[in-house]
Parts: structure tokens; sequence; C-alpha cells
């Protein structure tokens, strides 16, 4: 099984439990695929066998963390400032005063990522990142991803659009699972009441009617 390894201090778990399910002998024929020399060198304390990106068109798991996620399971990331050898592997030049001139116009704040030191932070993949402190929640995220992709400069933005299929939640009131939005339609109530009655036990539903269709936001519990 091929395994996205991914960073941030949520993925950083993920990455030692494995290491401890393949000493154990619980999980065996993994190899990882990492994405930040962060995560190579967690990885590789643990004697998790390791992969690049190039050798495999294809992850069987990927999971990571995010900073937000919308009801439609479109996420934020890059607090850590990994997320380019995950989206994209372009590199141009950057104008951070440019872009913030741009964004200003946009009613939003563009800020130039430092370091510890005061100095621009630079990725793994040697590029410079810069933050953007709307006022105002993103209305379009993905007319919004493809604008600020389309920017000259831009190698990659940290909106996760359309990617993740299910969600995690760790709270005080313990863990829950949520899916995409399920979209079905039903002929008849009959129909969608018996279909209903299927489902429960096994998820907890909330339901909205939009014409004749009924949409399943649905949370699966343990
Ligand atoms: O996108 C990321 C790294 O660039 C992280 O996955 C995201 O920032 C969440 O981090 P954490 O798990 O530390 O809260």
């Amino acid at each position: 099984m091929v395994l996205g390894l991914v960073t941030g201090s949520t993925a950083a778990y993920v990455v030692d439990k494995l290491g401890a399910l393949l000493n154990s002998g619980e999980l065996t024929d993994i190899v990882g695929v990492r994405t930040s020399k962060r995560i190579q060198e967690q990885a590789a304390a643990l004697g998790i066998p390791l992969s690049i990106l190039d050798a495999h068109s294809h992850l069987d798991l990927a999971s990571d963390g995010a900073d937000e996620v919308d009801p439609n399971l479109d996420l934020v990331k890059g607090r850590d400032g990994l997320y380019c050898a995950r989206k994209c592997s372009r590199r141009r030049r950057i104008n951070s005063w440019w872009l913030q001139e741009l964004f200003k116009e946009e009613g939003c704040d563009a800020k130039l990522r430092l370091d510890a030191d005061g100095k621009p932070y630079v990725t793994d993949n040697l590029n410079y990142i810069v933050d953007l402190y709307f006022k105002t929640p993103i209305r379009d995220s993905s007319a919004g991803g493809k604008e600020i992709a389309a920017l000259e400069g831009v190698v990659e933005h940290g909106l996760f659009l359309d990617m993740a299929t299910i969600v995690i939640i760790a709270g005080g009131d313990g863990v829950t699972l949520r899916r995409d939005m399920v979209f079905v339609s039903f002929n008849t109530k009959a129909e969608a009441d018996a279909a209903l009655a299927a489902f429960q036990g096994k998820v907890m539903i909330e339901l909205a009617y939009w014409g004749s269709c009924i949409v399943l936001d649905y949370h699966l519990l343990w």
C-alpha cells in the first residue's frame, strides 16, 4: 500500500502510529511517499520504507492536517508552509510588494511570511509564502483559488479544493467523521423515508429538502 506522508503537528501523530504498527508487525507492505524533509526524517527514524512522489502515479491513501475546513470539505492549509510538494512542481519568481498592493484592493492584507530571525521564510521548494488575511470569509473559494493561481509569480496557494473525501474532527466531545454531502433524488416521500430508515443508527443525518432533492449531510458514528 502506498501512503502519502504529509507534514504538520497532526500528521506527525499519524506517522508515529504508522511506525509503531509497522514495528509491531501489525502492518506490513507499506511504502510512504514523503512530502517534506521534516516528514522524511521522522519516517526514516521510525523505519518506515520511503519513496518519492515521482515514483508513484497513484497513492492508496493520504491523510493530512488542515488549518480550516468548510462544509464542502474544502480546506485551507499551509501554516507549516509545505503545501507545494503536495500540489505542484512549478516554480516562478514572486513579487510580494506587488501582491500586497493587489490584495489591498480586494480588502485583504497580504504579508510575506518571515522566519524566527525576521528573514523571509523559504519553503522546501525554495519559494516564499505570502499569507493572505481576509477580513471577511472567501465567498467563492473555487473562483478565488483560480484567480490567485493565475497571478504571475504565484506558484501555488493553500486552498485545497475538491481534494478531501473525509474529514476527521477531534474535539472535546470525541471524534467524528465527516464526508462529502450526498445528493439523493427520490420520486416519492415513501422512498425517501425508506432510505432514511436504512441509514438510521449508522449515521447522524441532517436533512434539507430542495425541491424533489433531499440532501443528506451525514456524520458517521464510530
Ligand atoms: O498544511 C499544513 C502544512 O503546510 C498542515 O497540514 C496544516 O497547517 C495543519 O497543521 P497542524 O496539523 O500542525 O495544525
